[in-house]
């Protein structure tokens, strides 16, 4: 199978090339800017009458939460535009679509995982830019498939537990959220779900999907497994995580208090289920630890 993946840089998209690599019947290609830029779908067809794929995944997004509160236009240009722009082309060639979404499409009020058709309303711009970005791709390719995932983190990139390693080597107290829950999800993980979706079929299977890790946690919840993982893998001194509250930790984009997923209809429709969160966040931090990362 020939995989064309939008988002050259990002995680998920490097968690896909990593896969591929090993996988003599998959020829993955990652695509971006600027020769492949969402903001201009002459780029997206041309790579796309090149590389002449079977199947399309758009990884590719403007992802920066805080930023996107005054950078609206260019999340939606990304975001939902270029999204749109992309759908369409895979539409036109009939080839299956995959498309990435967030849990802060939602406003986090529920007191229990959200399912697929539970009410969105996002707290912040990049939240908005995503949910526009879903609803245009389903407009212009009904044959897509979304999938929101949740708290992406990887050994690649900008994460939160990178950060939090990061932070954890110079300071000896840190204050983590503790009243934001969610689904801390592995790149990996992301990417071999996502195969395994397109190797399963993914006709007459069009919509919305939750995909995340399985088990949540908060934030504070998360960084203190992250720190415990350092300390057990590399003898690295873990600060001490205190607990804080949202309103002790202002940032410009509002998120969501729980933005736990119910991932049931993947593993019902595709019998594909994520690790749980605590297995592959001790992966990601033993990743760090051999490649000198962390230690
Ligand atoms: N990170 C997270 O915690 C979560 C992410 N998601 C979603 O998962 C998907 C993958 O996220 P993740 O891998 O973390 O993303 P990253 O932030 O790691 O990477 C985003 C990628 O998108 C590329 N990109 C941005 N704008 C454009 C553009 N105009 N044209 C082409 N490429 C562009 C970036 O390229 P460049 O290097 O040029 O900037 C980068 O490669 C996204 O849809 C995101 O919204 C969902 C939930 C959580
Ligand atoms: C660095 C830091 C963050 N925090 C809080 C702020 C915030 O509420 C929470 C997470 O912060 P971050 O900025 O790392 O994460 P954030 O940018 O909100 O991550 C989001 O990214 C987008 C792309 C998504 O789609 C979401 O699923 C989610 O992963 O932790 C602390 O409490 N203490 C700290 O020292
Ligand atoms: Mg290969």
């Amino acid at each position: 199978m020939r995989i064309l993946v939008a988002g050259k840089s990002g995680q998920v998209a490097l968690a896909l090339e990593e896969l591929a690599k090993g996988r003599e019947d998959l020829t993955l290609e990652t695509f971006g800017r600027p020769d492949f830029d969402l903001k201009s779908p002459t780029s997206m067809d041309a790579a796309v009458a090149a590389f002449r794929p079977d199947a399309i995944i758009n990884a590719a997004a403007y992802t920066a939460v805080d930023a996107a509160e005054t950078d609206e236009d260019e999340a939606t240009a990304i975001n939902a535009d270029g999204a749109a722009a992309l759908a369409a082309i895979a539409h036109a060639r009939g080839l299956p679509f995959l498309h990435i979404s967030t849990d802060y499409v939602f406003d986090g009020t529920k007191d229990a995982p959200y399912v697929e058709t539970d009410p969105t309303g996002p707290t912040g711009a990049y939240g908005r830019s995503k949910l526009a970005g879903e609803q245009a791709v389903m407009q212009v390719n009904p044959d897509a498939l979304v999938f929101r995932t949740a708290w992406v983190y990887s050994p690649w990139g900008k994460n939160f537990l990178k950060t939090m390693l990061k932070l954890g080597a110079t300071r000896d107290t840190l204050g983590v959220v503790a009243d934001q829950v969610g689904n801390p999800t592995y790149a990996p993980d992301i990417a071999a779900a996502l195969v395994a979706v397109l190797e399963k079929g993914t006709e007459g299977k069009a919509g919305i999907y939750h995909l995340a890790g399985t088990g949540s946690i908060s934030w504070h919840g998360f960084a203190t497994r992250i720190f415990e993982a350092g300390e057990h893998i590399a003898g690295q001194k873990a600060p001490t995580v205190n607990a804080i509250t949202t309103a002790d930790y202002p940032t410009p984009a509002k998120r969501p208090a729980n933005s736990r997923l119910d991932c049931g209809k993947l593993e019902t429709v595709f019998s594909v289920r994520l690790p749980a969160w605590e297995a592959s966040t001790d992966a990601c931090v033993k990743r760090l630890v051999e490649t000198g990362e962390v230690g």
